[in-house]
């Protein structure tokens, strides 16, 4: 049950409860037809006993039927809009599952496809288990005594304005499943604080812990040490839940990946961030997702990734590609801000970029490996940016 309502309230907000899934089927003939081997063997009490235990035996299959289907539903809206990755493994129907045969073949291949499926199935359990502990109930309540938000957005516009390159989001990286360990001696406070003291707009911090070796004690620590820079909660959100509970860490804005969520999401998504005082960060990689993206209603800030997240390849001629054209009209038009992200490294990257049309840039390895990351800031714009 818990299940059910919790993909309801977070992947699929509009179905309710009262509303039988569109592909509800009729109940299977095992389930309308109690116990048929017992038979004439029992008493008629036994019988009774029998038939009540399996009328619960019934009704939880015909909820897990009833969760499979909406799940199968999701995964064919999500496949709709263009995206590959799954949301979890495919577990398959429940035992005498009498669905429509497309749902029971279209259940093959338990294992994630590419890093980014994989990432997201491991969040999802990761998810789970962190809103046992810390319901959203209890996260609401402790939303009061969080620090408050910072202007992500107006913090880039506003580093555009004064330094004339595109305001700077610097990481605060450990490692990344590409790229390994970028830096040994890592002190995130340190990092930040040098960030900021080499003219970083904004940090990003990632928290995911197992592909990235981050953490939400460093989100906190960065946080409570009076770093002044808004911060960015770089995770990968499958549930709303997660929003919540990096605002409580102190995050002013969060990641929310294109490739990983479906258009619903990333509206209901974006409406908590604005509802909490947060900024969203939309990443897209390609013409489609930003296409998608780009019609959904209160989107500020879109990220463009040059790095590939299922093949880690990087090209940052994909920043160009997708601000050409109409698309760059309509980003213009509807006064949205675009980060160039990932595999930036030079003062002519910088250039590249900021020529394509963007305002901000969110950078990483390039600066986190320098042994003093604020004059790591210098090198990456050719000039001091910090004054
Ligand atoms: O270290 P780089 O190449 O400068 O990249 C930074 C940032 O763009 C990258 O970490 C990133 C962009 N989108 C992401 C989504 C998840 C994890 C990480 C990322």
């Amino acid at each position: 049950m818990a299940g059910l309502i919790s993909l309801r309230s977070t992947r699929v907000p509009f179905l309710t409860k009262s509303k039988p899934s569109p592909l509800h089927h009729k109940p299977s003939k095992l389930s309308m037809n109690p116990n048929p081997r017992a038979g004439n063997r029992f008493s008629v009490t036994s019988i009774e006993a029998q038939q009540a235990e399996f009328s619960t035996v019934n009704e939880e299959d015909e909820l897990k039927a009833k969760e499979f289907e909406v799940r199968m539903l999701q995964e064919e809206v999500a496949a709709s809009q263009g995206i590959r990755i799954r949301r979890r493994p495919p577990t398959g129907p429940p035992l005498h599952y009498v669905g429509p045969f497309e749902f029971r073949v279209q259940n093959e291949g338990n294992t994630p496809r590419n890093i980014l499926e994989e990432i997201v199935w491991n969040k999802d359990v990761e998810v789970a288990q962190m809103r046992q502990r810390k319901p959203l109930s209890l996260l609401k309540k402790s939303l009061e005594n969080a620090p408050p938000t910072r202007d992500f957005l107006g913090a880039l516009k506003e580093a555009n304005r004064r330094t004339g390159f595109p305001g700077l989001i610097a990481e605060v990286k450990k490692a990344s499943p590409s790229r390994g360990i970028l830096r040994e001696d890592f002190d995130p406070v340190e990092i930040a604080k040098a960030y900021e003291k080499g003219g970083a707009a904004c940090l990003s911090v990632l928290t995911d812990e197992k592909y990235f070796k981050g953490s939400f004690e460093n989100l906190e620590a960065i946080r409570n040490a009076g770093v002044k820079c808004p911060l960015l909660c770089k995770e990968f959100v499958v549930e709303a839940w997660q929003i919540f509970y990096a605002r409580i860490k102190g995050a002013d804005a969060i990641l929310l990946i294109a490739a990983v969520l479906p258009d619903l999401d990333i509206k209901y998504m974006t409406k908590i961030c604005k509802m909490l005082g947060m900024t969203a960060l939309v990443e897209v990689h390609d013409e489609r997702e930003m296409d998608r993206v780009l019609a959904i209603e209160g989107v500020e800030l879109i990220g463009i990734n040059n790095r590939n997240l299922e093949t880690f390849e990087v090209d940052i001629s994909n920043t160009k590609k997708l601000l050409e054209g109409e698309r760059g009209q309509l980003i213009c038009q509807k006064d949205i801000i675009v980060v160039g992200e990932s595999g930036l490294f030079t003062p002519d990257d910088i250039a590249y970029v900021q020529e394509a049309g963007v305002k901000a840039v969110l950078v990483g390895e390039s600066i986190v490996k320098q042994s003093d990351p604020g004059k790591g800031i210098s090198g990456l714009f050719g000039k001091d940016i910090s004054l």
